[in-house]
């Protein structure tokens, strides 16, 4: 199975990307929708996140009140070192067990969407790693309009992640996301052509077909042994 990273950075057009991929029929798992579940109501990651910064975080209906987080921990380091230590167990583990249930319906490619692929040194399980860069001042711009944030708050949104320069120069595939729509349709068709190449034989031996073709030539083979004998 071959696992491709994709990632850039925050408002760099990452869900963009992972939704043309899925569109193509390329099975997506998407690291900020694990996270979104690791901080549900009443589950484990929810209470240790509660444990440690308070009932404070919390709306009427016990949910975590997102955008008053985000704001303590994009304004402080100590506070988003803590929040990604609590949480980082259970995102890892939750993103392990959706690759398997794509393993196990037989998905030769997989892309994994994760905004700190390099941040949480996940990237060496990837291959090949597809970053979506653009320029500092489209980002924050787009960002902005998007959340309905302040500069101030962008920047130190932006801030909060590897620069987006580094994370290109750390990429197998860029792709840049400055253009409009089309420009980003016509690069996504080379990288999905890219992506989709036959698979080495080290990416099949870890497909589902290919764990399967050993336990076959395994069988097969101790049968005839066992005649031999
Ligand atoms: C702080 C939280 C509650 C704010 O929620 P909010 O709905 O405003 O943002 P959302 O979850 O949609 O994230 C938007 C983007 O912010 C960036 N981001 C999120 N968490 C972090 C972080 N800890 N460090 C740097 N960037 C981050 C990512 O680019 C992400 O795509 C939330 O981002 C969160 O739980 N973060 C910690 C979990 C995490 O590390 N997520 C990233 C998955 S690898
Ligand atoms: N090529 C483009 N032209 C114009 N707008 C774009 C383009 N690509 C993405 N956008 C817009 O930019 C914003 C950010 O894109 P997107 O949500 O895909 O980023 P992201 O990297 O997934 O963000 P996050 O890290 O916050 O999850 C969205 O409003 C999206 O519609």
């Amino acid at each position: 199975m071959r696992i491709v990273g994709l990632t850039g950075g925050i408002a760099s057009g990452k869900s963009t990307v992972s939704n043309l991929f899925k569109a193509n029929g390329i099975p997506v798992v998407d690291a900020d929708v694990i996270a979104r579940n690791v901080l549900k109501k009443g589950s484990g990651g929810w209470k240790r996140v509660v444990a440690a910064f308070g009932e404070d975080i919390l709306l009427p209906s016990r949910e975590v009140d997102r955008p008053k987080l985000g704001q303590m921990v994009f304004s402080s380091d100590s506070k988003r070192q803590l929040l990604n230590k609590l949480m980082a167990p259970y995102i890892s583990s939750g993103i392990f067990w959706e690759i398997l249930k794509e393993w196990a319906k037989g998905a030769k490619v997989i892309v994994v969407d994760i905004p700190l692929l390099f941040e949480a040194k996940m990237d060496k399980w990837t291959k090949p790693i597809v970053v979506v860069w653009v320029s500092q001042d489209t980002q924050l711009n787009r960002l902005m309009e998007r959340d309905g944030l302040s500069e101030e708050d962008a920047r130190n949104r932006v801030m909060a992640q590897m620069s987006l320069d580094l994370k290109r120069g750390k990429a197998d595939i860029v792709i840049d996301n400055n253009g409009g729509l089309d420009e980003l349709h016509q690069q996504f068709d080379k990288v999905l052509s890219e992506i989709r190449r036959p698979l080495t034989w080290i990416e099949f031996w870890r497909s589902r077909q290919g764990a399967f073709s050993i336990l076959g030539l395994v069988t097969s083979g101790l049968f005839v042994c066992k005649q031999l004998n």
